[in-house]
């Protein structure tokens, strides 16, 4: 669980004002999450998200909550931003930006199956295909970069399995190119925690606070390997092809994309295994902090390597 700053009544009080809201009648921090504090919150105009941005870039925030607003405008289910009384999406709470945006309903699933695989390929497939005339650019912050940044603040706290395996999987991604194949606006965290379902119906996708321009292939590899893992790393096949034929008939692929299959599994297996190692080895000081295993990752990622010819 994860909030950071405490909000206390008369802040509350305050910072509603500057909306068209009404007066608070309840908060509550949520328990799930790692970047922002999150709070359901309720009011006499009816039940929405109160966001407080902890450690996102305050030059990115307007991008994330555009890029939200155009994607619900483009039928995406995605949790549309609220505008205070001059019509901004951002404001500030307890001196930190902050946001209010539409809750949806539904609730996130941990073990999905074939039908919300399948609902989760289509839907990525449509904010591929939404995000297309988005006119906002944001390079994506934890692309190779990013990657070779962090195992330099990780060294010498890595076992030398550790460091021998993220060594070799660095080395092999830098030798990789792909920048000719189809990029744009990706969610980048298409998590099962970041979509809501009510049965099999997909009610709507959250947390765009990773979104960037980059690989749609990368997107669905994310994806992939957060629905379809098993708890040893393997992909389970049948809920890999549900997902990725329900995206193909959204977006089908371009020749050059299938072969890069593979390394993209490895890439993004590779991105969490390293924020992981992160946030285990620099924890954040907070109330309720949740930190994921960065060992399940340590597995996806090793399972890709030996999968190395996996056909899409
Ligand atoms: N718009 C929303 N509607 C309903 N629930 C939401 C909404 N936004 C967030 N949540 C809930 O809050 C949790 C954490 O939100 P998330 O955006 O993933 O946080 P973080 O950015 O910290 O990772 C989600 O798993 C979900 O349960
Ligand atoms: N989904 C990532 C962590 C990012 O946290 P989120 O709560 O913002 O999705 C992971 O599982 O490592």
């Amino acid at each position: 669980m994860s909030v950071y700053t405490c909000v206390s009544p008369s802040a509350l009080e305050d910072f509603l004002r500057r909306y068209r809201l009404g007066r608070p009648l309840g908060l509550r921090g949520i328990s799930a999450g790692v970047e922002n504090s999150n709070f359901f919150l309720e009011t006499e105009a009816g039940e929405f998200v109160l966001t407080i941005f902890e450690r996102l870039p305050a030059a990115d925030l307007p991008y994330f909550l555009d890029l939200t607003a155009h994607l619900a405008q483009h039928g995406i289910p995605c949790p549309q931003p609220i505008a205070d009384r001059e019509g901004h999406y951002l404001q500030q709470l307890c001196g930190k930006p902050a946001a209010i945006v539409q809750k949806l309903s539904g609730s996130s699933v941990e073990q999905p199956s074939d039908r919300q695989a399948t609902a989760v390929g289509r839907l990525l497939g449509r904010l591929h295909q939404a995000g297309r005339d988005f006119p906002q650019r944001r390079a994506n912050p934890t692309g190779p970069h990013w990657w070779a940044q962090t195992a330099r603040a990780l060294a010498g706290r890595l076992s030398p399995a550790e460091q021998a395996l993220l060594d070799d999987e660095l080395a092999y991604q830098r030798r990789q190119r792909a920048s000719h194949l189809p990029q744009g606006v990706i969610h980048a965290d298409l998590f099962c925690d970041n979509a809501l379902f009510e049965g099999d119906v997909l009610t709507g996708v959250i947390d765009f606070y990773y979104a960037a321009d980059d690989l749609y292939l990368y997107d669905l590899a994310i994806t992939v390997n957060a629905w379809c893992s098993r708890a040893d790393g393997e992909l389970d096949p049948a809920l890999s092809r549900a997902l990725c034929d329900a995206y193909q008939a959204e977006r089908p692929f371009v020749p050059g994309e299938a072969s890069h299959w593979s390394t993209a599994l490895r890439a993004a297996a590779l991105r969490f295994w390293l924020s992981r190692l992160y946030d285990f080895h620099f924890p954040r000081p907070g109330d309720l902090i949740q930190i994921k295993d960065p060992e399940e990752y340590r597995r996806i990622l090793e399972a890709r390597r030996a999968d190395c010819l996996l056909p899409l």
